[in-house]
């Protein structure tokens, strides 16, 4: 049984996959306080993971993306063995801090300051700026590196931070522009 704040169907907003429909599976429960977070997930349904991926199998697409809270703390290869076996590709959306099962398809790592990375393998690198120093996440072995504003506030800092380094590119929320889920 897994601990779960809410299963739905959008588009992922943000990042390398934005605009690509997708069910969310949101996991209850997280190691990090970051004082900038935007989602609530403390309340949750126990649920098996059977039904699970029956509920996840409710909608037409094939792209899960596991978060949260934080996701890593609440699955495993039985869960990841389980989507695959229904025919899903795996996101994730990961602070970095836990071990994840080797067969996710797309990881998605948003590291926050003053945590130990414990990943082996990052598609996608994510931070949200808050004017923090962010150089060290761009030697990140990843395909893409992205800067995020933070809750849609600072956008005009994150521009003219990436105009000057521009190995960064702009990931906008844009499920919160659009006010979809
Ligand atoms: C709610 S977190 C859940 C997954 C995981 N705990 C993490 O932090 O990556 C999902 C994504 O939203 C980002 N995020 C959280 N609060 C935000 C905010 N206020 N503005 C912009 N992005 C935010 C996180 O950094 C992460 O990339
Ligand atoms: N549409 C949409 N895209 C997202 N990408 C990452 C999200 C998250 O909360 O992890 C999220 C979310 O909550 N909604
Ligand atoms: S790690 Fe992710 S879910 Fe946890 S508090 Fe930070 S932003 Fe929120
Ligand atoms: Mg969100």
């Amino acid at each position: 049984m897994r601990k779960i704040n809410e299963i739905f169907y959008s588009l992922q907003g943000e990042g390398f996959h934005t605009g690509t429909p997708a069910v969310f599976v949101r996991f209850s429960g997280c190691n990090l306080k970051c004082s900038f977070c935007d989602t609530q997930h403390e309340e949750f349904r126990m649920m098996t993971d059977d039904e699970i991926i029956a509920e996840v199998c409710t909608y037409p697409c094939q792209m899960v993306i596991l978060t949260g809270g934080e996701p890593g703390l609440s699955i495993d290869s039985q869960l990841t063995k389980a989507l695959h076996a229904a025919g899903k590709y795996i996101a994730i959306e990961t602070n970095g801090t836990c071990v994840l099962p080797e067969d996710i398809d797309w990881v998605t790592c948003s590291p926050k300051e003053g945590t130990t990375l414990k990943l082996h393998h990052i598609d996608e690198v994510k931070v949200v700026y808050v004017g923090q120093d962010v150089s060290p996440y761009l030697k990140l072995p990843a395909k893409h590196h992205f800067l995020q504003p933070c809750s849609g506030q600072n956008t005009n800092d994150v521009i003219a931070y990436i105009k000057e380094h521009p190995q960064w590119r702009l990931s906008l929320q844009t499920h919160k522009l659009i006010d979809i889920p």
